[in-house]
This record gives C-alpha cells, sequence and structure tokens, in this order.
C-alpha cells in the first residue's frame, strides 16, 4: 500500500456505545486503536479526529447539576475543550497500548485545537446539532415547556438537545498539526469539531457552539494536504434506498452523482448527510483526493480498496467517458 496522509473522522460508535462511565469509553477506544494501528503499520501517516456529541452534552449537563457560586457552570465551548481534552487523553493511551502490542515506536500526540467560525453564520438562529442523550417525546415536550431547551428529533434514534453548529472556516492550529504529522508522530486534534471561537478585535473568542466533526475534519485535511479523508462511523458504506428493500450499496461514487443522490434525499439530515457533504467538499477540493466512508472492522481493507464507500471527481470521468 502506498504511504498516503490520512485524516481520520471517528464516528460516535468508536467511543462510545450505551454505557457513558470512562471505563465504557476508554475500552470502547482501546478497541478502536487496535484497527487504526493496521493503518500505521501498513506505513500511513494518521491524523485522528473524533466526535463529542453525547461527552459535551453530557458535561454541560453536569455543568448545570453542579452550578453555584464556588462551582459556576462552565460555558459550552469550554465544555468543548474539556470534551476533547477527556476524549484526546482516552485516545492517546489506547493508540500508545495497541502500538506497544505490535511493537511500533511512534508518538502520539494530542492538540488542543481551535477552529474559527463565522459570528455571522446562519446556524447561530438555528440550532440542529444534537449533543448529550436521547429523551423520549413526552421527556422533550416536558423540556421544551419547563425551560424552553431547543430539542429536536435526531435521525429517527430518538430526541435530543440541539445547539448552534457553524460551519468551520479555519483551524488554528493545522500548521503544528501538520508539522508533527510530518515529523512521523501520530496526532489526535480537532476533536469534537474542536473548540469553536469567532475573531472579535484581533482575538480568539469562544463562541457557545458544536461544530460537526465530519466537517472540521474535511476543512483539516484541506488544510494539511491530506491524500485521504476517511470518514468511520457505524456501516461498512453508503447506501441508496437505505434501509429499504431496494437497498444498493455505493463502493465507488463520483462526487456528482453523489450530490444527485444528496438532492434525492438519500441521507438523513444530522447522520449521513453531513458525512456525504464533507466527503464531496474534500472529494472537490483538488484533483487526486478520495474521501471514504466505511467502518472501523473495515478500515485496513477499504485503505486497499476492498471496502468501503470510495468519493473521488475520478469517477465522475471514468462513468461520463
Ligand atoms: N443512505 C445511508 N447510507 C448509510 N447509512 C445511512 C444512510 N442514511 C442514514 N444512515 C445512517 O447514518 C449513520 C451514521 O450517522 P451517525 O450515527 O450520526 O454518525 P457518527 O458515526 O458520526 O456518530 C449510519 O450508521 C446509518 O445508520
Ligand atoms: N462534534 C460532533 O460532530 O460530534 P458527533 O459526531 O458525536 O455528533
Amino acid at each position: 500500500m502506498k504511504r498516503q496522509k490520512i485524516v481520520i473522522a471517528l464516528g460516535g460508535n468508536a467511543i462510545q456505545s450505551g454505557d457513558a462511565s470512562a471505563k465504557a469509553q476508554q475500552m470502547a477506544l482501546e478497541k478502536t486503536a487496535e484497527q487504526l494501528v493496521g493503518l500505521v503499520e501498513a506505513g500511513n501517516d494518521i491524523i485522528i479526529s473524533h466526535g463529542n456529541g453525547p461527552q459535551v452534552g453530557n458535561i454541560l449537563l453536569q455543568q448545570k447539576a453542579a452550578d453555584c457560586e464556588k462551582n459556576p457552570a462552565m460555558p459550552l465551548d469550554t465544555c468543548g475543550a474539556m470534551s476533547q481534552g477527556m476524549i484526546g487523553y482516552w485516545l492517546e493511551n489506547a493508540m500508545d497500548k495497541a502500538l506497544a502490542k505490535r511493537k511500533i515506536e511512534k508518538e502520539v500526540v494530542g492538540i488542543v485545537t481551535r477552529v474559527v467560525v463565522d459570528e455571522n453564520d446562519p446556524a447561530f438562529i438555528n440550532p440542529t446539532k444534537p449533543i448529550g442523550p436521547f429523551y423520549t417525546k413526552e421527556e422533550a415536550e416536558k423540556m421544551i415547556s419547563e425551560t424552553g431547551a431547543s430539542v429536536k428529533e435526531d435521525a429517527g434514534r430518538g430526541w435530543r438537545k440541539v445547539v448552534p453548529s457553524p460551519k468551520p472556516i479555519s483551524i488554528q492550529e493545522h500548521r503544528s498539526i501538520n508539522t508533527l504529522v510530518e515529523d512521523g508522530k501520530i496526532v489526535i486534534s480537532t476533536g469534537g469539531g474542536g473548540i469553536p471561537v469567532v475573531v472579535k478585535d484581533g482575538e480568539l473568542v469562544g463562541v457557545e457552539a458544536v461544530i460537526d466533526k465530519d466537517f472540521a475534519s474535511e476543512k483539516l485535511a484541506e488544510l494539511v494536504d491530506a491524500d485521504i479523508l476517511l470518514i468511520l462511523t457505524a456501516v461498512d458504506n453508503i447506501y441508496i434506498n437505505y434501509n429499504k428493500p431496494n437497498q444498493q450499496l455505493l463502493d465507488k461514487v463520483g462526487t456528482s452523482d453523489l450530490k444527485g443522490y444528496a438532492e434525492e434525499g438519500q441521507f438523513a439530515p444530522g447522520s449521513m448527510l453531513p458525512k456525504v457533504e464533507a466527503a464531496i467538499q474534500f472529494a472537490e477540493s483538488r484533483e487526486g483526493r478520495t474521501t471514504i466512508i466505511t467502518s472501523l472492522d473495515q478500515v485496513v481493507a477499504a485503505l486497499e480498496g476492498k471496502a468501503g464507500t470510495r468519493v473521488s471527481m475520478e469517477y465522475n470521468k471514468m462513468y461520463s467517458a
């Protein structure tokens, strides 16, 4: 396999599947790291990013539960930073352990990453990013009437608190991230989509938001000039007519066809749609760039072209030729 620079966006199931305890999440990340090390063993340079929706929502609830004069609740940008540090720390330990098992000597470095957004992004007046635990419809309605909270249905899975999710414009630490990866380090960065900041009077100021980690990973992949954006989630492939009797797996798809499928409404907003949009954006950002969407189990096979969905402009030409 040719050596490639890969930005990996880890989906929720790589960190947490039900049990939100530290132990369970650390164990999930150990399994995740075992798979990711396969990419390092094959000689690739990797930068790992990850989601934080469940974790940042839980941290926010913990803040509110403890809120008092001597122990004030922290704002959402700071909760995002906490989730980034927490998951980054677990991931560093998990990667170290998996590397040691395979006798690979590589340093793992976590970077606290700030992501610049636009303070006029329309997302600030239309919160859409689900965070924290799931609620029933009845619980959600009670929360809305009692607290005025923004709570919405999340892709058919239940009801969750929603917060603004502005689009990433730039990644403050991208040059240092690239220096580290070029120096052979495994870098963990842009966790939870990055800590959202806006530029005010020449300074970076945190804002109440959670950036989508697939969009932030895409931005990072462009900025570090990655070859591949690897989006890992719970399914092996993207499908059209997903979960219907005529479901069809996509293995290689051109960005033009994928845009068409998205316009048809093939991808659920809030779950597969942001991944598809990020996939198209990266694949179209420059000739030769590929996005792969697959599951953790298929990660090495997908890099070898034997699994997963590959998105590239190359396939537009192939099918229109
Ligand atoms: N057309 C589709 N093809 C594949 N998966 C889809 C599709 N539409 C919706 N999905 C769902 O989207 C999920 C991925 O979104 P989500 O769980 O939000 O991502 P994450 O892994 O980042 O937490 C898949 O596990 C699948 O259930
Ligand atoms: N920040 C973010 O996109 O997290 P999730 O992937 O967990 O929703």
